[in-house]
């Protein structure tokens, strides 16, 4: 079974929209859990913009499922964007204090509205290895977001990465148009990939339960999705434990 990592992003920003705790991070990272998710995902973006550096630490102490933290390796240290919010210690920093099961690596820039493509390890590959190298030694899995490029997904493997994450935003925008299949055969390519020279394949960014079932059963043993933007809309729709379920369905 494909296990299933809730990404708690967007009950953040629900939260900071006010000076409250409420949503809690923390209550529903238990809820998904008690509801039956396998791990949690965090993505503590410098400008803290939803999930805060005190979120990271929070649910560092109550998880009892896998911990899975993403991030730009290089975001450098940044002051607090407001009053009762600590300041951001640098990604490296967050994960050198928290040593999460997994550690997602992600090339986002600050300036960037979410998610939208992967590492260039031609370019950036030199580099990351130094970084994947210490993320090891402290015990951390090491994930590196990508996009279905054969290539790209052997360097990879030669920079030391235990997995790739397939940027999954190009199936989503392609699922259910003419270019479906097309697109989805670079993933199941990409897929083949990985499991040829040995990495594990993770996947995620806007999944749901319309397009998952299609990919999960395409690509070549899913290890794992982090599903956080349509997992959230679906609770407020379904009630959280029924989402939850729903998920795991498509992913038995
Ligand atoms: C890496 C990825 O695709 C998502 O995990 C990312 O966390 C989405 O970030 P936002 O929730 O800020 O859009
Ligand atoms: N890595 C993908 C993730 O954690 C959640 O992405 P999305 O479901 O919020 O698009």
């Amino acid at each position: 079974m494909t296990a299933l990592s809730i990404n708690l992003n967007k009950i953040a920003l629900i939260r900071n929209s006010r000076d409250t705790e409420y949503p809690s991070v923390t209550m529903h990272a238990a809820r998904c859990i008690a509801a039956g998710a396998h791990g949690i995902t965090v993505h503590p973006r410098p400008d803290q913009r939803h999930i805060r550096v005190s979120d990271c630490f929070d649910l560092a102490e109550m998880l009892s499922v896998e911990f899975n933290i993403e991030g730009n390796p290089f975001a450098p240290a940044m002051k607090s964007p407001r009053r009762g919010v600590s300041d951001y210690p640098g990604f490296m920093e967050i994960i050198r204090q928290i040593r999460p099961a997994q550690c997602t690596l992600v090339p986002d820039g600050d300036a960037q509205l979410t998610s939208d493509h992967g590492f260039n390890l031609q370019r950036d590959g030199d580099r990351l290895a130094p970084i994947i190298a210490e993320l090891k030694n402290l015990g951390v899995r090491v994930s590196l977001f990508m996009d279905p490029e054969p290539e790209q997904i052997r360097l990879a493997k030669a920079i030391g990465a235990d997995r790739i994450e397939l940027y999954t935003g190009p199936y989503a925008e392609a699922f259910g148009a003419k270019q479906q299949n097309a697109v989805l055969q670079r993933f199941i390519d990409a897929s083949n990939t990985a499991g040829e020279v040995g990495l594990g394949l993770n996947a995620g960014h806007d999944l749901n339960l319309h397009n998952l079932l299609l990919f999960k059963n395409s690509v070549n043993q899913l290890l794992e999705v982090s599903i956080g933007h349509a997992f959230t809309v679906d609770a407020i729709e379904m009630g959280l434990d029924a989402c939850i379920k729903a998920y795991l369905r498509c992913l038995q």
